[in-house]
């Protein structure tokens, strides 16, 4: 079977119909991708995930795991089915060993074997010398990794990662990002829950863009580039102190969107480019520091389908009257 997940017109419903935290989303997860949801604060996508591992109920559809409701089969799922929450531990007086070995007993591997894994993790993360710790005794960050390799225990077939590079330094994010898409080429299937997406975007297949609950588009990460490949994007850093004065002088080229302290950006067609460059040339007192021209990122197509479904909503509400 290819498709690993069905998620079937689900929407959830907190606080007695005050939240609609997930409404009517629709999509299959196929077997060996690497899935991204990507979405803002709030957008529904962990509330998602919950559903997809039996942790809650959907208030309407249903979610089946290789052709079956999850609520159905709770236990099958978390076998099968890794989860890293965003707060992976509850129970901080275990050691370090046994939380990764337990985990990896739970879900169905003997302990010898437990044993082996959990000290080949532990030395991937260099962090033997934490083995005998209580959690509660280690960082944030080391627990986050603890838990990273909690979902990794077991080998699992289908692995999801709620915000998993949260809170990690540099080195360790890539190790987590190399550690993902080892555990993909060795055929499980991944989802990945992420606001990360310029990282996330070296590692996934397709990705799911959720907002106010919806889904609002599912496709390759080359596919929904390609929505935004008829423009380009222009990265300006302004004089110190001047990005508003600049704004100002080339607002009639678009809007813009402020980067950083002095970076702003502009998100432009490709005929009206060379405009742009000409104009940037033939105006050096422009307060410009620096400017390049870059392809779009998964960033960019994350931002345009925000906007372009805003856009639908507000057009939508207005021929409501
Ligand atoms: N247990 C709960 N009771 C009531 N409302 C909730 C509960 N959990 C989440 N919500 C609400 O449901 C909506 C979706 O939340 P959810 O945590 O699924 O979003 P998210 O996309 O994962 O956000 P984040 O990226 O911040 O983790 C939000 O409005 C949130 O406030």
């Amino acid at each position: 079977m290819n498709v690993v997940f069905e998620i079937d017109h689900v929407s959830k419903v907190y606080k007695k119909g005050k939240v609609k935290a997930n409404r009517d989303i629709h999509f299959d997860v196929l077997k060996g991708e690497v899935l991204g949801l990507l979405g803002p604060n709030g957008a529904g996508k962990s509330t998602l995930i919950q559903q997809m591992v039996a942790h809650l109920a959907p208030s309407e559809g249903e979610i089946r795991y290789e052709g079956v409701n999850v609520l159905k089969q709770p236990k099958r799922v978390a076998q099968n089915v890794a989860y890293y929450a965003q707060e992976p531990h509850t129970l901080t007086s275990l050691k370090v060993w046994e939380a990764l070995c337990f985990t990896g007993m739970l879900r169905g591997i003997e302990k010898k074997e437990a044993l082996r894994q959990a000290d080949e993790l532990l030395e991937r993360f260099e962090m033997t010398d934490l083995r005998t710790k209580q959690l509660k005794h280690i960082s944030g960050g080391q627990k986050r990794m603890v838990g990273i390799g909690t979902a990794l225990i077991g080998r699992a077939p289908v692995l999801i990662f709620d915000e998993p590079t949260n809170e990690l330094d540099p080195k360790k994010r890539r190790l987590v990002w190399d550690l993902i898409q080892e555990r993909n080429q060795e055929g499980a299937t991944v989802i990945l829950v992420t606001h990360n997406v310029l990282e996330a975007e070296q590692v996934v297949d397709r990705v799911a863009v959720i907002n106010h609950g919806r889904l609002f588009a599912i496709d390759h990460v080359s596919k929904l580039k390609q929505k935004v490949d008829q423009r380009l994007k222009f990265e300006l850093v302004s004089e110190m102190g001047k990005s508003d004065e600049l704004e100002h002088k080339l607002a009639t080229w678009g809007e813009f969107v402020k980067t950083g302290e002095n970076r702003l950006r502009l998100l432009i067609e490709k005929q009206e480019a060379s405009r742009l460059l000409d104009f940037i040339v033939g105006n050096p007192q422009l307060p410009i520091e620096e400017y390049a021209v870059v392809p779009p990122s998964l960033e960019d197509v994350y931002f345009y389908i925000e906007k372009e479904k805003e856009h639908e909503h507000v057009g939508a509400a207005s021929a409501r009257g």
